[in-house]
């Protein structure tokens, strides 16, 4: 190859050829670093007739400089980039970043220098409080200077003298050490006769390796992550590697454990909280292949392997998989697409898959494997509604009389309750008693949630915090604040009141920051330290606690408010899925779902557990609507600091809309988030039938719009939530 077309890892730059230089070597896929005026860039060499622009004659082309030491990325990752890119309207280079997620690693050297507290350093007598509370908070860490100044919140100087005076050590760490080899064999569990046959078809799929994607529909408790290992275990066999994906980090702890249960050792971890030196070490044994397993969240699924043979999705159905900043995708459709360009079984495991997944497994298009019975003999719990109109709770309270009968009677048993509200915090909003003020968010359209842990006001959408007030800010009186409906935090108090001797345990992303933290979780609930769970989504899913005999779900009514596309369908999950953490172990369970609306289509499918009526109506009116999977969403949100210019370019985008038959455009309107980290948000909807070309449309029609620089037009494609 003497010329090279570059895809450049740069959204604003355009397609850009340069010639080989004599004695320099470059494939399709080589990652390189190329000269730009006086600036050097990354660039991917890709295939000339896939990247069309105007060819340069090789006269005015300029040499590339290095190629870099990392294997090229593959033909089969190459074609799933530009996928990606073309069906979410992305721009190549902000896809092809995320599979070149480690700037670090691209550099090569095995090396790269940490630092830790010295171990055998005597701190002096005195020491500054900087040095003081960086030996506090260091304590156990290893990293870069950069990383450590952010953990202990004071400068590099004061850690660099530090370390000039022996209380810091620097750790040369080897970045290519091989990860510790995954052992098939290590302790394979009895698999009852379905999970036996489940097993087995995939492993066969894994076997012959193409293209198979897989739904692996489980009721809760049924054991599909023991099944899926088989699968794991056979690709570890072959030399393969495979990548798992969790739907939320707070999940890995718990599949670490199971996964070094099964194998050995644990798997290899990729997340946006990696450290940079990890973060390198891990991206460089997946190009290589060193790594055998790799299990992360969904930014892990552009990740350059070596020799992937399978890919799990586990709890397929989860919401979090949609990514909804910079590239707009959902990394359960990526993975299918990644399995189908690499030719390899893809499997997506659930125990409410999303009625998309269903639709294709029924078409054929995915192989289902049901697992009907949970494992063991463990029964499904029963399903019990509290109609909240007939049954209210106390004032100012928010568990009703038979919640707290059910409650009271696991305590006399010794055995676990979880109370389920998907709100953190203590109180969604906070008004004044006397001039009626509600605290609001400066730059965002919504209330301050209160935090009576850490004493702060926060708004959940762009983090800003501030101290809880004593007085008004409006009017000035003192003491006159009230709390206005329930948190987790709330929820536990008021455990604590009806039943002071319980132990109760808070478990949100604010209780459970680390991985640290969630362990401790975990201990405390599986040995019996905790007697109430109170938690949001994040212990509704994968946990298995055998001693958990109850499950109170506060209010069921909650997520059929507000601006999800799928109300229904994610209010079904997530009860169907906290109900499924009850009577896992020998004890049978009880769920008991407060409600103000016990006949609505949900709340009915769910108190019958009667899941196909439940799929059945939701098909019914989503054909009806045209509404995914039968009609296909895509959202335009369109935002600028200036409300005015907002309103004008979503008017402009409006004014253009398409006039095609199968092709609705619903707005613009102010989105109902419609300020957000200060800025204005419009928003359109459209709707369009499944033989409408509907990115080429969006493409061609935003295309043809000019908007001033501050403003910004995001699209949506397959939306989930429409705030
Ligand atoms: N064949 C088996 N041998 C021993 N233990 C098993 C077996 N199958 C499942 N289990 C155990 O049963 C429990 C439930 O299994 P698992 O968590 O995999 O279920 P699941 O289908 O993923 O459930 P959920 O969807 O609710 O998370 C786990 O503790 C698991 O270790
Ligand atoms: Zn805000």
């Amino acid at each position: 190859m003497t010329r090279a077309r570059l895809l450049v890892l740069n959204a604003a730059l355009p397609v850009l050829d340069y010639r080989v230089p004599h004695g320099m070597s470059v494939e399709h896929g080589s990652v390189v670093v190329a000269p730009l005026g006086p600036r050097q860039i990354i660039g991917i060499v890709w295939e000339p007739e896939r990247l069309p622009t105007e060819e340069v004659g090789d006269n005015r082309l300029r040499n590339l400089l290095q190629v870099l030491p990392v294997p090229p990325l593959s033909a089969p990752l190459r074609r799933l980039i530009e996928w990606t890119a073309d069906y979410y309207c992305a721009s190549l280079a902000s896809v092809a970043r995320m599979a070149l997620s480690s700037t670090a690693a691209l550099q090569g050297g095995r090396t790269m220098t940490e630092y830790r507290l010295a171990s055998d350093a005597q701190p002096p007598a005195r020491l500054t409080p900087q040095r003081a509370a960086a030996i506090e908070r260091l304590a156990g860490e290893q990293a870069t200077m950069r990383e450590l100044a952010e953990m202990s919140g004071v400068t590099e100087g004061v850690l660099r003298g530090m370390v000039g005076v022996g209380l810091l050590q620097a750790v040369q760490v080897d970045l290519d050490r091989p990860y510790p080899a995954a052992d098939p064999d290590h302790d394979v569990p009895a698999l009852s006769a379905g999970q036996q046959a489940a097993a087995d078809e995939m492993v066969a799929a894994v076997a012959t390796s193409g293209f198979a994607p897989f739904l692996l529909d489980g009721v809760t408790g049924s054991g599909k992550t023991e099944t899926y290992f088989e699968a794991v275990a056979q690709a570890i066999r072959m030399g393969r590697q495979v990548l798992v994906l969790l739907p939320e980090i707070a999940l890995t702890q718990n599949f670490l454990h199971r996964f070094e249960d099964r194998f050995g050792v644990t798997p290899v971890l990729w997340h946006s909280s990696l450290k940079a030196a990890e973060r390198r070490r891990a991206w460089r044994a997946i190009a290589s292949g060193q790594a055998q397993v790799v299990v992360g969240a969904r930014s892990a699924l552009f990740l350059p392997f070596a020799r992937l043979g399978l890919i799990v999705v586990d709890e397929a159905h989860e919401v979090s998989f949609k990514q909804d900043e910079g590239v707009r995708y959902n990394a359960r459709d990526v993975a299918v697409i990644r399995a189908r360009f690499e030719s390899i079984p893809v499997v997506l495991a659930s125990a409410t898959p999303a009625l998309e997944s269903m639709t294709l497994a029924e078409a054929g298009v995915y192989k289902r494997i049901v697992l009907p019975d949970r494992f063991g003999g463990a029964q499904l719990p029963d399903i019990q509604i509290c109609d909240l109109t007939q049954q209210p709770p106390e004032r100012n309270h928010w568990i009703a009389p038979p919640l707290v009968e059910a409650l009271k009677a696991r305590l006399e048993r010794g055995e676990q309750s979880l109370l389920f509200l998907n709100r953190r915090g203590y109180a969604p909003l906070t008004l004044c008693r006397s001039c009626g003020h509600r605290f609001e968010c400066n730059t965002c359209s919504a209330w301050l949630v209160e935090h009576r842990l850490s004493r702060r006001l926060a708004c959940h959408h762009c983090g800003q915090e501030q101290p809880m007030p004593t007085a008004c800010p409006e009017c000035g009186e003192a003491d006159c604040l009230v709390a206005c409906g329930p948190g987790v935090e709330r929820i536990a108090d008021e455990v604590r009141e009806i039943l002071p001797e319980a132990r109760v345990l808070l478990a949100t992303s604010d209780t459970l920051n680390s991985p640290e933290k969630i362990g401790d979780f975990v201990t405390a609930a599986q040995e019996g330290m905790v007697d109430v769970i109170v938690g949001t989504q994040l212990v509704t899913k994968g946990y298995h606690f055998p001693e958990l005999t109850l499950v109170g779900v506060i209010d069921a009514d909650l997520g059929l408010e507000g601006g999800d596309l799928r109300a229904g369908e994610r209010t079904y999950q997530q009860i169907a899925q906290v109900a499924g953490r009850a009577g896992r172990g020998e004890k049978p369970g009880e769920v008991v779902i407060q409600t103000r609306h016990p006949k609505a289509p949900v709340i009915a499918a769910l108190a019958a557990g009667d899941r196909d009526a439940f799929y059945t109506a939701e098909t019914e009116g989503r054909r009806a609507a045209h509404a995914p999977p039968f009609g296909r969403w895509a959202a335009i949100i369109v935002s600028s600091e200036d409300e005015a210019e907002a309103r004008e370019a979503a008017r402009a985008i409006g004014g253009t809309r398409p006039n095609l038959p199968d092709v609705a455009v619903h707005g613009p309107a102010p989105a109902p988030l419609s300020l957000l980290r200060g800025r204005y948000r419009y928003r359109l909807l459209i709707n369009a039938r499944r033989s409408a070309e509907l990115q080429k449309i969006i493409r061609e029609w935003l295309g043809g719009l000019k908007f001033p620089a501050s403003v910004r037009v995001g699209v949506d494609i397959d939306p989930y939530s429409f705030v």
